[in-house]
């Protein structure tokens, strides 16, 4: 038997994909990586410049190309091409650019790495997910989308700050739709054990219904904000699809919001949408059923009515 060496995919070789290929490389999480893109100097340029760091990763190879065949082997793919959000874009109003490209890629893709679990990160991701599932006929579990990873590392962040406290420490998931009905959920956010509705730490700022207002403000506006000063966001989604990549290839278990279908969760069915997740080399392994409140379980269904809705509007 050759000995198991991992391969990553990654189709799109813009702001996202190259960051991806990046952060993953720089955490060691495959021996190989290929990057599509249909533009040929932009794909060759990266793949150039990302290989001239290679001294100073862990070991691997990086080959990029204009042709899908590069994929071929392929344990995961990651979807990052298509279209992204102008300034004042939402997610949704890239949906049908991005699902014509998956209408014409995914047969495609499925001939060169039919064996690849398939993770999008291409928005709407949600919509996505629940498209590329329905065009590759794959099991549910090998089709899973970046979902609300990065949101709730936008979340972590921002109460990691508020609090005082390392970001490691705090447990707070936002969930649902990774797009503006996406739900934050309080109830069951923690920081060292001490659930966070119960926060009160002498010496330490206190987390009032304001300041909970305001961190979740910006947590839903901050696409919004990062695109309107720099055209795109990159590193924390690259990050973020890299911890994904390495629950799936190193097989971790690790309890993720990635976004997958749903079938009966809280009555929700038939749409993709995050929830904590267990992830792992099968893919999306199980959901957690947590204990919400009224008000997030409500919540929860409003977003998955939202995307149902975007996903019916184009036809599936
Ligand atoms: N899910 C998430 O959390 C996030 C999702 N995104 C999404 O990722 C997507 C990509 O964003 P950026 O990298 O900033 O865009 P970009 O414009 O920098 O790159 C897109 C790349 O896709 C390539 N492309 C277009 N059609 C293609 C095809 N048929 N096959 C192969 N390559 C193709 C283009 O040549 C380009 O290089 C957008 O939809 C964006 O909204 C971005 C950040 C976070
Ligand atoms: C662009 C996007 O989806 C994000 O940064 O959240």
């Amino acid at each position: 038997m050759p000995e198991h060496v991992s391969k990553i995919a990654i189709i799109g070789a813009g702001a996202v994909g190259a960051t991806v290929a990046y952060a993953a490389m720089i955490r060691g999480v495959a021996k190989h990586f290929a990057i599509y893109d249909i533009n040929r100097a932009k794909v060759d340029a990266e793949v150039l410049d990302l290989n001239h760091g290679l001294q100073f990763v862990p070991m691997a190879t990086l080959e990029g190309s204009d042709d899908l065949n590069v994929c071929a082997g392929a344990e995961v793919v990651v979807i990052t091409a298509g279209a992204k959000q102008k300034p004042g874009q939402t997610r949704m109003e890239l949906a049908g650019a991005n699902v014509e490209l998956c209408r014409t890629l995914i047969p495609q893709l499925l001939k060169v790495a039919p064996d690849a679990l398939l993770l999008l990160v291409t928005n709407p991701v949600d919509v996505l997910t629940y498209v590329v599932q329905q065009l590759s006929g794959l099991p549910a579990r090998r089709v899973l989308g970046s979902g609300t990873v990065l949101d709730s590392s936008r979340f972590r962040f921002l109460l990691a700050r508020h609090l005082n406290v390392a970001v490691q420490n705090v447990h707070a998931f936002i969930a649902g739709e990774h797009g503006d009905s996406e739900i934050p959920l309080w109830s069951t956010a923690s920081v060292g054990g001490l659930p966070l509705m119960q926060w009160s730490v002498p010496g330490r700022a206190p987390l009032s219904e304001a300041d909970r207002t305001h961190i979740f403000d910006h947590v839903r506006n901050a696409a919004y904000q990062v695109i309107r000063g720099k055209g795109a966001t990159n590193y924390a989604i690259g990050l973020a699809t890299a911890q994904i990549l390495e629950a799936l290839l190193h097989n971790e278990q690790r309890v993720l919001p990635v976004s997958s279908r749903l079938d009966g969760y809280l009555g929700i069915r038939d749409v993709c949408m995050s929830v904590p997740s267990i992830v792992n080399r099968g893919g999306v392994e199980a959901v957690l059923e947590l204990p919400l409140s009224e008000t997030e379980r409500e919540g929860l269904k409003r977003s998955a009515d939202t995307i149902r809705q975007a996903i019916r509007t184009l036809g599936f």
